[in-house]
């Protein structure tokens, strides 16, 4: 039998939820997708043909039954549900106030997971009245191409938890990472990392967006695609590491702030794919097409990554 609960509860139609809502219906749960917008909503249902799509596209195993409603009423929402997971903006106050709203609806059996994307799971649960049902279940975007799941208990987590989602993320055949409480989690402690470095080198007009792109998809990306970091390591020769880190690490960026020009591209209205305009522009027609283009890359580098051995 499936650890995955028969009814599962999406909060938030954003980036997100959608990609969320498909792969746990894809895997057999009847998902209810919750979000406050009518807008918001009646786009993830004008999409879903296409995030199905992908999900077939990439063979993801499907049970049969599983179906995604969608709506704008949180206790259709909520009924009945066994697992919810928590995907609003990343603002602390909103998601706590999303837990009360929740957590004045649902039975004390039922787990809230969190979307987040690094805030820590203790600070969130701080204001619950059952704090250890909080669990973070940090989805990497697109949620239903990246078969990978963090799982982050947080000090009060009921640790029984922890177990149960990991089965629960192993029955839909993604691979969950358990992890020790921290900001920003692993995925994004080192993707920061990396956009920080990458940041600050666009803003010494070292490299061109493009320049730097190439670089990091084949310098980096396609690599660290199939060898993870550590085996990297002894790819390289522990020796190098410590001759390169030893003169490179004191050079490299460690401001602890946005850096300026994102902030003023932000002020300026340029947020990305979502503006139609941000690192790069787009013309009409051109943001689809880019989607279209990463979602095709996306899915022919999963089936070739996945039929090669773990190194
Ligand atoms: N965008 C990304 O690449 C990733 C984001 N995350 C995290 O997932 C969470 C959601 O991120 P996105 O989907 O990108 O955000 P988003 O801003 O695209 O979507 C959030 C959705 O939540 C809705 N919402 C706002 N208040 C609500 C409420 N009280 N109840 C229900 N819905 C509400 C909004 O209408 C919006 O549709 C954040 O915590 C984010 O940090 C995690 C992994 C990747
Ligand atoms: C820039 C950025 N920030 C956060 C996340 C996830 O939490 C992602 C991602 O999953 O891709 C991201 O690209």
């Amino acid at each position: 039998m499936s650890s995955l609960p028969n009814i599962a509860t999406v909060i938030g139609s954003g980036t997100m939820g959608p990609g969320i809502a498909a792969t746990l219906a894809r895997a057999g749960a009847t998902v209810r997708l919750y979000d406050i917008s009518d807008e918001a909503i009646a786009r993830a249902e004008a999409a879903y043909g296409v995030v199905t799509g992908v999900l077939e596209a990439v063979g993801s195993p499907m049970v049969p039954g599983g179906s995604v409603s969608f709506g704008t009423d949180l206790d259709e929402a909520l009924a009945g549900t066994g697992l919810i997971i928590e995907a609003v903006p990343e603002k602390l106050e909103l998601k706590q106030k999303v837990f009360a709203d929740i957590e004045a609806r649902v039975g004390d059996d039922v787990i809230i997971a969190t979307n987040t994307s690094g805030i820590p799971i203790t600070t969130m649960a701080e204001s619950m009245t059952l704090p250890g049902r909080l669990i973070g279940m940090h989805w990497s975007n697109p949620p239903h191409l990246i078969p990978m799941i963090e799982i982050i208990p947080g000090k009060a987590t009921d640790l029984a938890l922890v177990d149960k989602l990991a089965e629960i993320v192993k029955s839909f055949n993604y691979v969950p990472v358990i992890e020790k409480e921290i900001p920003g989690f692993v995925e994004n402690r080192v993707l920061y990392a990396i956009l920080r470095e990458c940041m600050a080198l666009l803003e010494e007009g070292i490299v061109t967006p493009e320049g730097l792109d190439a670089c990091v998809k084949w310098g980096i990306g396609y690599k660290l695609s199939v060898v993870g970091p550590t085996r990297l390591l002894d790819m390289a020769g522990l020796d190098i590491y410590q001759a390169v880190s030893g003169y490179l690490n004191k050079e490299l960026d460690v401001s602890t702030d946005t850096p300026q020009f994102i902030k003023d591209k932000i002020a300026a209205g340029q947020l990305g794919f979502k503006t139609g305009g941000g690192m790069y522009e787009y013309g009409e027609g051109d943001v689809d097409a880019k989607r279209k283009e990463i979602i095709t890359g996306l899915i022919a580098a999963r089936k070739t990554l996945s039929s090669i051995p773990n190194v």
